[in-house]
């Protein structure tokens, strides 16, 4: 079992205030020992709370040194990246457009090879998946994995009693049959996950309150936040609204 910590809010203005703190503080100590911050996003939710974090934040953003950064997606939908459902552009939208706005250098952003996102078989997918991989930093191990929670106990896009769960042999893996749609998406798989530095989840609102309570209820319940919580040896916070984690046995912890 990994260290987790909850830390809840009643707004999402003190959550995301708190989530800034806790990424620049970890990517100070890593700007100590390397020259880059390597981080994964997702998409959903997160995204907004994440330009709360660190763009709108004026004593937070301007510490962020993002030329810096290295960001990939923990799960990218198998889509051009202008479209809506691209988790790319909802961050680009969110984060890397008011950077160049402000005229501000930005991070290297690693992006699925959206050429072959038109043919939609699955040889072609699994391409895409394999090339995604390959650019992944040599390590393998993210200084911050960033998570969100789907209302069914899913994150990035490994679903709850999905074959993805079990993928071993890969560290980057593609299905065609997501739940939630679009239904062709790369994903992170728990063994890339299993080697971050630090994990942390975000998560809002009262219609994940159920699976929250599951997920800190039951340790065996096999949802996805479930096994991330589970993997050892690393630090996972969880930074949560406070009708989210309503009913759970958390016991929630003060971000100093
Ligand atoms: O489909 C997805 O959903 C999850 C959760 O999204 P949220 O809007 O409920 O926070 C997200 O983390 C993932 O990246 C995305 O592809």
């Amino acid at each position: 079992m990994s260290d987790v910590e909850v830390f809840s809010y009643a707004k999402t203005e003190t959550l995301a205030a708190t989530l800034g703190k806790y990424i620049l503080r970890l990517q100070n100590e890593v700007l100590l020992k390397n020259e880059v911050f390597t981080v994964s996003v997702s998409g959903g939710s997160l995204v907004k709370v994440l330009q709360l974090a660190l763009i709108e934040d004026p004593e937070i953003s301007k510490k962020i040194h993002w030329e810096k950064w290295h960001i990939y997606f923990s799960d990218e939908r198998l889509v051009p990246l202008n479209h809506p459902d691209s988790n790319y552009k909802l961050f680009h939208d969110k984060v890397l457009a008011p950077l160049s706005d402000a005229q501000v250098a930005g991070p290297e952003v690693f992006t699925i090879n959206e050429s072959l996102v038109h043919s939609g078989d699955d040889a072609t997918d699994v391409k895409i998946a394999e090339e995604y991989q390959s650019l992944l930093p040599k390590s393998l191990s993210f200084d911050l994995i960033l998570l969100g929670l789907g209302p069914d106990g899913h994150t990035a896009s490994l679903f709850p009693g999905h074959q993805g769960l079990k993928v071993e042999d890969k560290w980057i893996f593609n299905i065609n049959d997501s739940p939630k749609p679009p239904p062709r998406r790369i994903s992170f798989s728990l063994p890339l996950i299993s080697k971050a530095k630090n994990i942390a989840f975000v998560a809002e609102g009262a219609g994940k309150a159920p699976v929250i309570k599951k997920i800190f209820e039951d340790q065996s319940s096999g949802l996805p936040g479930e096994l991330v919580n589970d993997l050892p040896n690393i630090p996972i916070k969880w930074f949560v609204s406070n009708d989210a984690i309503a009913g759970a046995p958390i016991i929630v912890s003060m971000f100093e």
